[in-house]
């Protein structure tokens, strides 16, 4: 390794979105390699809406790997991060900048210390795959510093590595995740199966009902159903091989009733796994708040009643390891009548702004003519309501609505303004 000094700090920074699984992974056949029991499917959500910023620095100067979370320091000490580390720097190619007088062999790696930084936009450990954006960022920032040259799904297996779900949010638009044979896991990557501009009528709303840490990781939760469920025995064997091939078929054709119809069998089968579970999970209502259990099902409820009504899915739900509801609807047209259920029902906290209530994509709100909270107080119970007089409303029960849709996939950040450790100090600015 040559350098004029030990002063200089390289840096990468990168964005990388979140998935929701459409066909859940749930269950590892290997613990350490992290490989599932089962493929999944899932849609990369849109960067700007829910998403991780990661930017990676190494400099002689540094004195042990470090890294930041949402501010904080944390450690790097647990084997996913360490696992990821090590392999990035088995990969790691040789780097020359010939102006600040930089060359660092392949072999320099093993021995300089990286610095980390990262930020999500959205809340973390929250059910919202925040581990799934932030292990993908994290690989696909340090391949880029460290100038590893391999393709996406070489990639995939090492953040697959970090956590289960990360290997998917490597790409954009609709993604399967392989579970492969070989034990060493070197079959079990992602691949895309369409990118985001193949299906992009779908609006996505997630309702966040709560941004609490949850009480059961995802890692113990499917520890305990792969050792005491015996419907997961069947669902894996049985159920999501065939549930795997209909929805890339689906995918394929833009058929939604089928991938709504789908989505939701799979949803309910996973939260069915967890409750076959001994002691049962039950993340639909693994909250603070004891009434959370009910809105979970009031969403679900209100969704199929609608579905129902229509004789056809208008919108798809899926929840993962949290309380939070991820709603999939055909088009704008339906994205709008949706959200309009959605405000009925839920309205807004008092006190709370219409702007911080509905965030992401704001052009549906604009669409819908909804401009300020008042709008929300006027709005009429749904058609299919009418029957059940009067319709209750839950006011204050879901904490905020993100709207989105399929996004695309991770991607380096350039400038120096993008980036989240100062290139003076090699700490978070
Ligand atoms: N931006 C990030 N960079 C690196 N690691 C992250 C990042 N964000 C989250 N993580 C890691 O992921 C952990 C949270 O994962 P966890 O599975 O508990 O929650 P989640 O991913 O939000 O929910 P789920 O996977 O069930 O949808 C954090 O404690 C941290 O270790
Ligand atoms: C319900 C899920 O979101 C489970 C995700 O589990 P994780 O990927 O968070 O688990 P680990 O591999 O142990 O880190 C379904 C899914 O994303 O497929």
């Amino acid at each position: 390794m040559t350098g004029e000094s030990k002063n200089w700090i390289l840096m990468a920074t990168a964005r990388a979105p979140t998935n929701i699984a459409v066909i859940k992974y749930w269950g590892k056949r290997d613990e350490a390699l992290i490989l599932p029991i089962n493929d999944s499917i899932s849609v990369t959500l849109d960067p700007d809406h829910l998403s991780a910023t990661t930017t990676v620095a190494v400099s002689p100067s540094f004195e042990k790997d470090r890294m930041w979370l949402n501010g904080k320091e944390i450690s790097l000490s647990g084997g996913r991060y360490q696992n990821c580390l090590r392999e990035l720097r088995n990969r790691a190619g040789e780097y020359t900048d010939e102006n600040k007088g930089i060359h660092i062999e392949k072999y320099d790696w093993n021995k300089l210390h990286v610095h980390i930084a990262s930020y999500n936009n959205f809340p973390t450990a929250a059910g919202l795959a925040s581990s799934a954006a932030g292990f993908a960022c994290l690989v696909f920032s340090l391949a880029k510093l460290m100038n590893v040259k391999e393709d996406l799904s070489q990639l995939s297996t090492i953040a697959r590595q970090g956590s289960g779900s990360a290997c998917r949010s490597l790409y954009g638009g609709f993604v399967k995740w392989t579970m492969g044979n070989e034990m060493s896991g070197s079959d079990s990557i992602a691949v895309q199966l369409a990118n985001e501009t193949h299906w992009d009528d779908l609006v996505i709303i997630v309702a966040v009902v709560s941004s609490r840490q949850k009480e059961t990781s995802s890692t113990s939760g499917m520890r305990g159903s792969v050792e005491t469920s015996s419907l997961i025995q069947h669902r894996a064997k049985v159920v999501v091989p065939s549930r795997i091939l209909q929805m890339e078929q689906a995918i394929r054709n833009k058929d939604f009733s089928s991938f709504a119809r789908l989505t939701c069998a799979d949803s309910n089968q996973f939260h069915a796994v967890c409750l076959d579970t001994s002691p049962p999970i039950v993340y639909m209502n693994d909250t603070s708040h004891r009434h959370d259990l009910f809105h979970n099902y009031r969403i679900i409820s209100i969704l199929e009643r609608w579905n129902r009504h229509e004789g056809t899915p208008m919108v798809a739900y899926t929840f993962d390891a949290g309380p939070n509801a991820v709603i999939v609807a055909p088009n704008q047209k339906v994205a709008i009548d949706l959200l309009q259920r959605l405000l009925f029902y839920f309205p807004p906290a008092r006190d709370n702004e219409l702007s911080s209530y509905v965030l992401g994509d704001k052009q549906i709100l604009h669409e819908f003519g909804l401009e300020s909270l008042s709008s929300i107080e006027g709005l009429q119970p749904p058609p299919e309501a009418k029957d059940k007089a009067p319709a209750q409303r839950y006011g204050g029960d879901v904490s905020y609505f993100i709207c989105t849709r399929p996004g695309k996939g991770p991607a380096i950040l350039v400038g120096e303004d993008q980036a989240l450790i100062s290139c003076q100090t090699g700490l978070p600015k």
